[in-house]
């Protein structure tokens, strides 16, 4: 399992944490090949407000990776309007769009064996007259499939999410069988492939306080939920639940688990965050690619100090490039 990989970084917001998270990665020496997506001068320019003494050097597929201190493969983005750290300009928008494209299709050429994201902002994309959800819409229409899995994990913890970025008043109409059922589906296969679970097994929250308490805060669990998760175990998953949320999360349930599966992004990823915010990778499940992220956003207050902690960004990678290896693993092994 000690096969090379090559990972894309997208440097994200230009005006937030990532580019200099990027160039945090240089100072140290990596045994994962990391090619950044970013406009160069943007690196430099914030490795010259750091005073970081980084190499940047021009990448093309096919060509070595450096993997060296104080030395960064860089592939290129043009577009790049502003470099100032901390203030957002709306005229970034496309281009940060841009890093997310070249480095997905990269992935799915073959050029990368996976794509890690730095944090890009979601309100001035949309500022810009961009409709834009998060990475993980937007890749999933990239790579033009039906459903996709959002999972956060730390070594602890995983929580995969039945909704992603939602306002809480279209959660429950959004909540339906089939959504449940191909959700379900993707963490269950993608546990098997990624993470080596034979069968996992997976706690599933209700959405409403107390699961419903038998119908009387709430039908989704009887109408929709029950009856979904009734259907996938006669498939063989392993679903516990609807259980309710506020006890899901206790060593109770979760010692007999592999993940969590939440209903809404704030009734999972509150959780994850308490026990593990800056430690934890965001995965993409259920995508022909591979795709980390760091777990926490653009920090405007923090770019340009120096000061952000790289932990999630280290988690990432180390996960991406584990997945990546599983995944041509896979491949190697259906081919046989
Ligand atoms: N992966 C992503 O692209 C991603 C993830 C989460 C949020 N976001 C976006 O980021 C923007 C800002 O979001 P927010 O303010 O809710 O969350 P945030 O994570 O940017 O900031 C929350 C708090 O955590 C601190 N923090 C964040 N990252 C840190 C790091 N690496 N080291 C030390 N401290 C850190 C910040 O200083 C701030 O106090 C929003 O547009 C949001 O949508 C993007
Ligand atoms: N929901 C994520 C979180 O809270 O960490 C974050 O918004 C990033 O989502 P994308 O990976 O879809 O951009």
């Amino acid at each position: 399992m000690n096969e090379s990989v090559i990972l894309a970084l997208t440097a994200g917001e230009p005006a937030g944490i990532g580019p200099e998270l990027c160039l945090q990665l240089a100072q140290e020496d990596r045994g994962v090949g990391v090619v950044v997506v970013a406009s160069k001068a943007l690196l430099q320019a914030r490795a010259d407000q750091l005073k970081l003494d980084v190499a940047l050097s021009d990448w093309a597929p096919g060509q070595p990776v450096a993997t060296g201190k104080r030395q960064l493969s860089v592939l290129h983005v043009d577009g790049c309007a502003s470099y100032h750290a901390g203030v957002l300009d709306a005229q970034n928008s496309a281009y940060v769009l841009d890093t997310l494209t070249v480095a997905a299709r990269g992935c799915l050429a073959g050029d990368f064996d996976g794509m890690v994201t730095a944090p890009v902002h979601k309100g001035i994309i949309n500022d810009a007259g961009i409709a834009f959800s998060g990475h993980t819409e937007f890749l999933q229409e990239l790579c033009g499939v039906e459903r996709v899995v959002m999972m956060l994990a730390t070594e602890e913890l995983r929580v995969a999410l039945v909704t992603t970025h939602l306002p809480l008043k279209d959660v429950s109409a959004a909540i339906t069988s089939e959504r449940l059922s191909q959700v379900s589906r993707i963490l269950d296969a993608d546990l098997k492939t990624f993470f080596g679970i034979e069968q996992p097994r997976i706690l599933v929250a209700g959405l409403n306080p107390h699961a419903g308490e038998g119908g009387h805060l709430g039908r989704e669990e009887i109408e929709v939920i029950e009856p979904a998760l009734e259907k996938l175990r006669s498939e063989g998953l392993s679903l516990i639940g609807p259980l309710p949320a506020d006890t899901l999360f206790t060593p109770h349930w979760l010692d007999q688990a592999d993940a969590a599966l939440a209903m809404y992004h704030d009734q999972g990823l509150p959780v994850l965050k308490f026990q593990g915010f800056g430690r934890a990778v965001n995965i993409t499940l259920g995508l022909p690619i591979v795709r980390t992220s760091v777990d926490h956003g653009t920090a405007l207050d923090l770019a340009g100090t120096g000061k952000a902690d790289a932990g999630s960004l280290h988690t990432a990678i180390r996960v991406g490039a584990s997945m990546a290896r599983c995944g041509k693993a896979a491949i190697k092994e259906n081919q046989l």
